[in-house]
């Protein structure tokens, strides 16, 4: 298809029309964050993963559909060799479908890549940070990177892009440290966003003793702080506020207390070329296979209309039972979130 012609959109069994690809790729990770994966964790092996030309052609391919959002993300996306070559050869698409690219990061080797991303046209990037203390940085992601990930959010505001900061608000472990947290990412000009934990793969600790309900969050930065409703939209999950004191904008992704199920914009695509149409679901339909396969471009359209199909209207996360098997095995850094 030529790159001017109008797409035919993706809309799936609940209308819900499909802009947003979360392009996952690799699995691999330099960290180990205790709410995402264990410390001994098994890799998908190398042969499996799609080459950087294959996640470009079935980048293309969604935004022939009416995709105008790509994530790229993984587990690490930075991890994987050569990956500002894919950022430059999608970077083209922008402005010819394409509306945004960016990705999600933890940073630790952003300093390295900051000016090519931009370069190739990321304008804005998210960066993973739970604690400003190293000494909990370091329990908390198995690794001793703080420094790391510090200069590569600086290297990322030096290149010119924008940063968004994600922590995930773990019971007992950071909750002591939000406010902070936030008071510093709004004074460097960051907004911030914080998640409730998802229970998705097998993790040493219970998922219900990391569980911070972010209800009870908020209801504790209303005693410090004024929080008014943000009307800003990203086309991603989080609401936002903005709050008065600081000046700066904080998003709030709530699968358990808050449902954003309803405006879903998005699917996402593991580095093996699996679709999963819904993060809390484990449906998939195999890509790879369509894009290898003797016909890829009747075979793709026949594997999004199955997506679309089987799309489930929202997710059935559950964060009440101790001792519950994960909501599925698969762990949040295959599909990258
Ligand atoms: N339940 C659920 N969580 C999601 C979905 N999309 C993203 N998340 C979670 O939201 C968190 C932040 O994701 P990001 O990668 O920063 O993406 P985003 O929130 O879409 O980013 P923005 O473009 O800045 O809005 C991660 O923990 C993701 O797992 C989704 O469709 N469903
Ligand atoms: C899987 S990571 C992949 C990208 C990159 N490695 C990073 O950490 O930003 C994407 C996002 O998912 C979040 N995440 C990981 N496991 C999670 C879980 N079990 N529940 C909620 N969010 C999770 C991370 O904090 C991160 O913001
Ligand atoms: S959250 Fe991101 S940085 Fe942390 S282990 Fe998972 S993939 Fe790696
Ligand atoms: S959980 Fe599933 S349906 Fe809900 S927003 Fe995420 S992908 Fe969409």
């Amino acid at each position: 298809m030529a790159v001017n012609d109008e797409p035919r959109p993706l809309v799936d069994g609940f209308r819900r029309a499909i802009t947003y690809l979360r392009l996952s790729v690799t699995d691999r990770c330099d960290l180990r964050c205790t709410y995402c994966m264990p410390e001994r964790m098994t890799f998908l092996p190398r042969r499996e993963v799609l080459s950087l030309e294959e996640l470009y052609e079935l980048a293309c391919g969604f935004i022939e559909r009416g995709v105008t959002k790509i994530r790229i993300t993984g587990g690490e996306p930075l991890v994987r060799r050569d990956i500002v070559h894919l950022f430059e050869m999608l970077g083209r698409r922008l402005g010819h479908g394409l509306e945004e690219l960016t990705l999600t990061t933890n940073g630790t080797q952003l300093a390295q890549h900051a000016e090519a991303l931009a370069k190739a046209g990321v304008r804005r990037v998210n960066v993973s940070l739970d604690t400003l203390e190293r000494a909990r940085f370091e329990a908390l992601t198995r690794r001793d990177a703080l420094p790391q990930v510090l200069e590569g959010i600086a290297a990322a505001r030096e290149a010119g892009l924008k940063v968004k900061l994600n922590a995930v608000a773990l019971k007992g472990v950071n909750e002591d440290e939000l406010p902070d947290l936030i008071e510093w990412a709004h004074g460097q000009g960051h907004d911030v966003t914080l998640i409730e934990v998802m229970p998705l793969g097998d993790v040493e600790e219970e998922r219900l003793d990391q569980y911070l309900p972010l209800s009870d969050v908020r209801a504790r930065l209303e005693q410090r702080w004024t929080l008014a409703e943000s009307d800003h939209a990203t086309g991603g999950p989080a609401r936002y506020v903005d709050v008065a004191e600081t000046g700066g904008r904080l998003g709030l992704i709530t699968p358990h207390t808050g449902n954003f199920c309803a405006g879903c914009n998005r699917l996402r695509v593991t580095a093996t070329g699996q679709l999963y149409p819904c993060l809390g679901g484990a449906e998939r339909v195999d890509l790879r296979a369509a894009l290898r396969s003797e016909r890829p471009e009747e075979e793709l359209a026949a594997a999004l209309e199955r997506a679309m199909a089987i799309k489930p209207e929202k997710h059935h996360f559950r964060m009440d039972e101790r001792g519950a098997k994960p909501h599925l095995p698969r762990h949040m850094s295959l599909t990258g979130g």
